[in-house]
C-alpha cells in the first residue's frame, strides 16, 4: 500500500511578477517516492521548483505540506519544516572552499553525515581545501548534491542535479537516491537526463508550456511516451 501524500500541491500558479508561467499544475509526493518533473527547456520546470521551496510566490492553486498550508511559508520555514532544495544555478559558495561549503548548513565541521558520502564521491574528500569556485560545473553539481542530501531531509527537491556530472558519478547519486527512499525519504526531481529519471522517480509529471501534459507512475508511462515530450 502506498504511503499518504507529504506535500500536495493542486491547480498551482507560478511565474515572475504579472508574467504567469506555471498554470494549473498539481501533483504530490509521499513518503519513499521520488516525482520526477521533465519536459523541454523553458517549459517551468525549475519555476515550479521555485514555488514549492518558497522563491516565487504561488499566485493560485493550494500547496500543503503534511496537511498544512505552506504558501507564505519562506523558504527558510520551509527548511526547518523538512524540505531541502538544490537549485539549478548558483549552487555553492564559489569564495569558500570545498570544505566550508559542505559544513555551511550542518554548522559542525565534521559530521558523520559526510562519511559516506564521501565513500562514494571520493573527488569531494580530495578537494575539500580547494575553493568551490575553481571546481568544475559537474563537480560543483555534486558538492550541492552532497551538501543537500547529508541535510536528510524528509523532501529533498534537486534542480538538474546530473547536469555536466560524469556518468559513473550520475549512477553514484541514483544509489544514494535509492538507499535513502527505502528508509522512507521523498524526492522531486526536475531533469532532462531520462535515463538517470528512469533509475529513480516513482512518478513523474511532464510539463509543456507551463502546463502538465502527461502525468503518472514511471512504470507505466514507459520511455517512448516520455522521450516524445522531450523532441524539440
Ligand atoms: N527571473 C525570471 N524573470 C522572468 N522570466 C523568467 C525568469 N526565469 C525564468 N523565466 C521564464 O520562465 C519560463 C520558464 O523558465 P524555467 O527556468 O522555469 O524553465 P525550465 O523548464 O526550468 O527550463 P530549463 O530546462 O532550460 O532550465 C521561461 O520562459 C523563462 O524565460
Amino acid at each position: 500500500m502506498k504511503n499518504p501524500p507529504i506535500l500536495q500541491f493542486a491547480d498551482l500558479q507560478c511565474g515572475y511578477g504579472d508574467t504567469v508561467v506555471v498554470r494549473g499544475v498539481s501533483g504530490c509526493t509521499a513518503p519513499g517516492r521520488v516525482l520526477g518533473i521533465l519536459g523541454r527547456n523553458g517549459v517551468g520546470k525549475s519555476t515550479l521548483l521555485k514555488a514549492l521551496a518558497g522563491f516565487l510566490p504561488v499566485a493560485g492553486g493550494t500547496l500543503a505540506w503534511a496537511g498544512q498550508d505552506l504558501r507564505t511559508l519562506p523558504p527558510h520555514a520551509r527548511l526547518a519544516a523538512g524540505i531541502a532544495y538544490a537549485p539549478q544555478e548558483n549552487v555553492v559558495f564559489g569564495e569558500l572552499t570545498v570544505e566550508e561549503n559542505l559544513w555551511l548548513h550542518i554548522g559542525r565541521r565534521r559530521d558523520v553525515r559526510y562519511d559516506a558520502l564521501f565513500a562514494r564521491f571520493p573527488r569531494l574528500r580530495e578537494r575539500l581545501a580547494q575553493r568551490a569556485g575553481a571546481l568544475s560545473g559537474g563537480e560543483r553539481k555534486l558538492l550541492s548534491f552532497a551538501r543537500t542530501m547529508a541535510l536528510a531531509a524528509p523532501l529533498t527537491m534537486l534542480d538538474e542535479p546530473t547536469e555536466g556530472v560524469q556518468p559513473e558519478n550520475i549512477d553514484r547519486m541514483a544509489q544514494c537516491i535509492h538507499e535513502v527512499t527505502a528508509e522512507g525519504r521523498s524526492f522531486i526531481v526536475v531533469e532532462q537526463n531520462l535515463s538517470f529519471l528512469e533509475a529513480i522517480a516513482s512518478d513523474v509529471l511532464v510539463l509543456d508550456h507551463g502546463r502538465c501534459v502527461l502525468q503518472g507512475e514511471m512504470r507505466a508511462l514507459g520511455r517512448e511516451a516520455l522521450e516524445a515530450h522531450l523532441v524539440v
